[in-house]
């Protein structure tokens, strides 16, 4: 059986304690390779050999050099597609008509898109007058923070890791980084890519491993390490954050969310309807940004309770292979229990069960996977754990609403902040809705449509700073002064 490796200073390594831990296929729940968990020791090596690599021919590299090596990164993923695609779907499960359009094209884009923004950012200069009269001239220039934790999730693996290793190569900076335990595969297929397009020894590396007492908690201990970029639950952030408060590190935060969708009655109620699928189902319910409560203007609440239910009585369930899929299974059983605990929790707090609700039966030989059904309620009050708690599952609450203020404070009422989706027909209402929304990402008329240059993160409990575009850079750099009296 396959064994993945740790990849430190441009070299495949196992773990010197020669400890392994499975990686699980959650569509069968086979066991699909062994991999090395990283002890102090490798997450030392790797972090050292990244401090070394910001002193090396990286460090001094000629930017055009570096940024056309970014694109030949991003080459080589595509050139890999089938492998990375491969890769992706066993670890998580996911339809591999989703993968194909998502996760793989953006991983080779967040190359290719920092790489070309970094040559084209300007920075600040001001000319001061002083005393003497022959004045001063200040300008800024970006350096590279320095050795980057990058500790990235499960759910759209390497999406959301190039998402960080993209800008924060581009930037000049070096990497360690942390996939999720259950989906390091692609992350470390990563590595030859590196290796092939001439990224230098001990500027990308990798370590597996678990969260705390493992590679996550040695990798934020360290204090080699510049800065950290992490995704992942809220509660993690808050454990990740007083690790890098040791030594004044930097951190980027891209956390939970438990995000309204908002359908007015003048909405498109096709576009409402296909769209509120997605946030609710798409990645079998499995993304940060989906809409797990829905609130719709009650003229038009039965109506939507029909189509959405008939709606996600089509889906086909199956796995990464099957065409005609369009939902998977959960990453794992454990994360099964989790979902399935909060489906119990809506009957027992009496929810009315529109569709969904349980386990789907599935053929034999794909019975031990993590398969579930996408799930509708109504009926539950608003203090509801199924309401308040970010669940991670393909399911939705819904729930009328009467006013236009009714449905901002409903949304507001969480102390969470990262998205949210309104539908409306209305310009001037989408317009004003969307500006009292207490979070980082609205979309009108539309879900998860992204553009990389813009300003992606959460507010309050959602996540700290924002990434995308110049905020990327901003996190990936020191901004320098140099103050010249003339
Ligand atoms: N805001 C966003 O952009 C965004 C995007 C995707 C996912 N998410 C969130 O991620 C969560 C799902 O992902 P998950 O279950 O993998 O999250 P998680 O917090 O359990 O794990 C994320 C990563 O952190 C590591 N980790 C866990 N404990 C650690 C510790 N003590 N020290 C260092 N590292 C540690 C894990 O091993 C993993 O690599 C959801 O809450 C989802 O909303 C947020
Ligand atoms: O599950 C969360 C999805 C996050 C998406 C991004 O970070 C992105 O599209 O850049």
């Amino acid at each position: 059986m396959k064994d993945i490796k740790h990849y430190i200073n441009g070299q495949y390594v196992g773990s010197a304690s020669g400890k392994l831990f499975d990686n699980v296929n959650p569509v069968n729940g086979k066991v699909i390779s062994k991999v090395h968990e990283a002890g102090r020791e490798e997450v030392d090596a790797a972090v050292r050999a990244a401090k070394a690599a910001l002193r090396g021919t990286w460090g001094k590299m000629p930017l055009d050099e570096r940024t056309s090596i970014l694109h030949k990164v991003a080459d080589g993923i595509n050139a890999r597609f089938d492998e990375f695609l491969e890769a992706e779907c066993l670890d998580t499960g996911k339809p591999k008509s989703m993968a194909s359009h998502i996760d793989i094209p953006r991983g080779a884009a967040n190359f290719k898109v920092f790489a070309d923004m970094i040559k084209n950012v300007p920075t600040e200069s001001f000319e001061m007058p002083t005393p003497d009269g022959t004045g001063a001239l200040n300008y800024a220039v970006r350096r590279p923070k320095g050795v980057i934790g990058v500790i990235s999730p499960w759910n759209l693996p390497l999406l959301l890791m190039t998402w960080k290793v993209g800008p924060a190569l581009a930037c000049g900076n070096t990497v360690v980084v942390k996939p999720s335990e259950e989906t390091p595969t692609t992350t470390a297929l990563l590595g030859e890519v590196m290796q092939d397009a001439g990224v230098p020894d001990g500027v990308f590396n990798v370590v597996h491993g678990f969260g705390g007492d493992s590679a996550g908690a040695f990798l934020t201990e360290h204090p080699l390490v510049d800065g950290f970029t992490f995704t992942g639950e809220t509660g993690t952030g808050e454990v990740i954050m007083k690790a890098a408060a040791r030594g004044i590190r930097d951190i980027s935060l891209e956390l939970g969310g438990k995000n309204a969708g908002l359908v007015f009655a003048d909405c498109d109620m096709d576009k409402a309807i296909e769209g509120t699928m997605r946030s609710a189902f798409a990645n079998c319910g499995q993304v940060c940004l989906g809409t797990e409560r829905v609130y719709v203007e009650r003229s038009i609440f039965d109506e939507f309770v029909g189509r959405l239910k008939e709606a996600a009585e089509g889906l086909k369930i199956g796995p990464p292979e099957d065409t005609e899929a369009n939902m998977g299974p959960l990453v794992s059983l454990k994360h099964r229990e989790k979902v399935l605990s909060y489906y119990q929790k809506a009957l027992d707090g009496g929810a009315t069960v529109v569709t969904g609700g349980g386990v789907p039966d599935m053929p034999e030989e794909l019975a031990g996977g993590a398969w579930i059904q996408p799930t509708i309620w109504t009926g539950l009050p608003e203090h509801s754990a199924v309401i308040t708690d970010e669940i991670f599952g393909p399911c939705v609450h819904l729930c009328p609403f009467d006013t236009e203020e009714e449905a901002i404070e409903l949304a507001n009422s969480l102390p969470y902040g990262l998205a949210s989706a309104i539908w409306s027909e209305n310009i001037t209402r989408a317009h004003r809705v969307a500006g009292q929304i207490e979070a980082g990402i609205i979309w009108v008329n539309s879900w998860f449509l992204r553009d990389l240059r813009t300003p992606f993160g959460g507010s309050k409990q959602s996540g700290i700073g924002r990434e995308g575009g110049v905020h990327s850079l901003e996190f990936y750099t020191e901004m320098k002064n140099i103050c010249v009296k003339l």
